[in-house]
């Protein structure tokens, strides 16, 4: 367990109402800066659960500095009503993913409505990693008469927890997740349905791009259709845009003429426009792969000879498929190491390709 930090860093006790892995996130990482966190969830199997993991005691609270209230967001605004009552000097704060419905119920100057922009598509309380949060966005919604030292503490702890602050106010939240979150999520979904009907040995080809493609798709259904549902009219307006981009690009497929091109350049513009970590532009990244025999050991093996080349791993997946003997680690390095990647490893007998 990590020492203690002086209350000034982040004040205590916190209270997490929700320990799923929203709640459970938050917790644990508050727990790694030091900070006294109490538990609750309507399951109590998911407080027990939380606490087994050290996110903090399932024992009452008296004086919370702060609740942040993780539950799903059809049940936030009672949530969150209950605790302001309840905890009459607290801050409370929320994380559900869709702001306009729950920042117009909640017009307490304590009340400061967040979303952090992290997750992952499984839920509950096993899901949860202290990092989850690290460089990641972390919307602060206020209102106009919100305190202001409540919209400090909220930041203060989104800091804390690594993420990077935008402060905005709920319609354009809401428009945006429409566009970053929530549409991206159906397409997956659609995407996903497709296999439904696919016959086994077509599955078996699957590689990193379905993957890559449907992973969002596996989410828990009661949260999005809540998501959704508190996003309708956001979400509904992008999906008759795209609606109409379908239709052409289905068109220049049939034309087959190569008109497809401008939906595929238009699709390479707008992965160039997305942020990295820390919202800096990314940084131009390039894949080495690499085969190797799927026994112990191996990876380590070949970490350390990326290592011997002087080379900084930016990200890397695997893809093994089921019953092979070998599987294929794509590594992911700066552009500019990319070559000699490839040559360094290659010399060492890797079989090395780009
Ligand atoms: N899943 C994501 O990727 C993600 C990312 C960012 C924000 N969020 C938001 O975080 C919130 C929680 O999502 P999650 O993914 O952690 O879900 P989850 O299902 O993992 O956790 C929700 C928890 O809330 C508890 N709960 C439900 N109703 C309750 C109530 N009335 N009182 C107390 N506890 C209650 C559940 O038992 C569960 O433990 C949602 O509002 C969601 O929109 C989710
Ligand atoms: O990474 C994932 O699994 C997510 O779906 C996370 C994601 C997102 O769309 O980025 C999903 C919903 C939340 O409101 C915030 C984050």
């Amino acid at each position: 367990m990590t020492a203690a930090l002086p209350d000034a860093v982040v004040p205590g006790p916190v209270l997490v109402i929700g320990c799923g892995l929203i709640g459970t996130s938050v917790a644990l990482g508050l727990r790694d800066l030091g900070v006294q966190v109490h538990l609750r969830d309507a399951r109590p199997s998911n407080v027990e659960l939380a606490a087994s993991l050290g996110a903090g005691t399932a024992d009452p609270v008296e004086v919370p500095a702060l609740v942040v209230v993780a539950v799903p967001p059809a049940a936030v605004v009672e949530t969150a009503r209950a605790a302001l009552a309840e905890f009459p000097s607290a801050v409370v704060t929320d994380v559900a993913s869709v702001k306009g419905s729950v920042c117009e119920a909640l017009t307490d100057p304590r009340f400061v409505g967040g979303h952090p922009m992290a997750g992952k598509e499984r839920s509950g309380p096993m899901a949860a990693s202290a990092l989850l949060f690290e460089g990641r966005a972390w919307a602060v919604v206020p209102a106009d008469g919100t305190d202001l030292g409540a919209i400090a503490l909220v930041e203060q702890v989104a800091t804390a927890l690594g993420s990077v602050v935008r402060r905005m106010d709920a319609a354009s939240h809401d428009r945006a997740v429409a566009l970053v979150s929530h549409v991206p999520h159906l397409v997956s979904a659609l995407t996903a349905g497709l296999l439904t009907q696919a016959d086994g040995d077509d599955l078996a080809l699957a590689g990193q791009g379905l993957r890559d493609v449907i992973r969002i798709a596996g989410s828990d259904r009661g949260l999005w259709v809540d998501i959704i549902g508190s996003n309708a009219g956001q979400v509904g307006a992008i999906l008759d845009d795209l609606a109409v981009r379908l239709d052409d690009l289905r068109s220049a497929v049939h034309r087959a003429d190569g008109s497809v091109a401008e939906h595929l350049d238009r699709g390479r513009a707008g992965v160039a426009r997305v942020p990295g970590k820390h919202g800096e532009q990314p940084a131009a990244l390039a894949s080495v792969f690499v085969s190797i025999d799927d026994t112990p050991g191996e990876l380590s093996r070949l970490f350390a000879a990326i290592g011997d080349a002087g080379v900084n791993i930016e990200d890397m997946r695997i893809d093994h498929e089921l019953g092979r003997l070998v599987g294929v680690v794509e590594v992911v390095v700066q552009a500019g190491v990319a070559e000699h990647l490839h040559t360094a490893l290659t010399e060492r007998g890797w079989a090395a390709f780009r």
